[in-house]
């Protein structure tokens, strides 16, 4: 009997690219030019991983309006692409995994926090739109990651079952979202150290994407869920 099919769903920043240190230092600026500033201890709790919605409101201490929210965030995001642009890079093994993905017909998707503005810096800056099926931004979901919406919504999209579905990560609100959603989580250790990721509940936690094939990553979905 054929395997079923399963699918990859690609977190972006911190995943895809390995720019943290530039979000942190943009969120950080920001913050202290509002007039609230911010930890680096608290970026990794309450804002990394998480919709521009949850971290304004949590950096600004205050709901903020659709209106507000729009424009507050693309100050934020246009402070962090400035320090990013010069640097931007896929993650080390990653054009390498996508092809051979690829070659096999395996679904691919990303499902990011990340406004529409940064998935178009990040994916057309290095040109990878097109191996990928479907992206799925903040704009796209009611509820942020942790909540399981978005790697539903890419799974969906995708036609294949959450159980056949692999989640790389590096945030812990999105490898809470992977699990919530039944799905198999690959922690990246770009973030947080393995040390720090080693009870987050991945399967597995890597470096980066060096190394990695199309047979572990299917191992890896059939050990976990079947
Ligand atoms: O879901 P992703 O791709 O990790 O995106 C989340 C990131 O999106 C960015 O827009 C935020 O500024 C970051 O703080 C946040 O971590």
């Amino acid at each position: 009997m054929p395997e079923a099919p399963f699918a990859v769903l690609f977190d972006m920043d911190g995943v895809l690219v390995d720019n943290t240190a530039f979000h942190i230092n943009a969120w950080l600026h920001f913050a202290q030019e509002k007039g609230f500033p911010l930890t680096r201890d608290q970026y990794i709790e309450h804002i990394n991983g998480r919709v521009s919605a949850d971290a304004m409101a949590y950096v600004l201490q205050r709901t903020i309006d659709p209106g507000e929210l729009i424009v507050l965030t693309e100050e934020k995001e246009a402070m962090y692409r400035e320090l990013y642009r010069p640097h931007l890079q896929p993650a080390p093994g990653l054009i390498t995994l996508l092809e051979a993905l690829k070659s096999q017909h395996i679904r691919l998707a990303v499902g990011t926090s990340a406004p529409m503005s940064n998935v178009h810096f990040t994916i057309d800056g290095l040109n990878l739109r097109a191996y990928f099926d479907t992206i799925v931004d903040a704009s796209m979901v009611k509820h942020g990651k942790p909540d399981p919406e978005i790697y539903l919504k890419a799974a969906e999209r995708v036609g294949v079952s959450p159980d056949h579905c692999i989640v790389f990560e590096d945030a812990m609100a999105g490898i809470q979202a992977g699990l919530r959603a039944g799905m198999t989580v690959v922690a990246v250790a770009t973030t947080l150290t393995h040390e720090e990721l080693a009870d987050s509940g991945a399967a597995l936690i890597v470096d980066d994407f060096t190394g990695l094939t199309v047979e572990t990553l299917r191992n890896l979905v059939y050990k976990t869920n079947h």
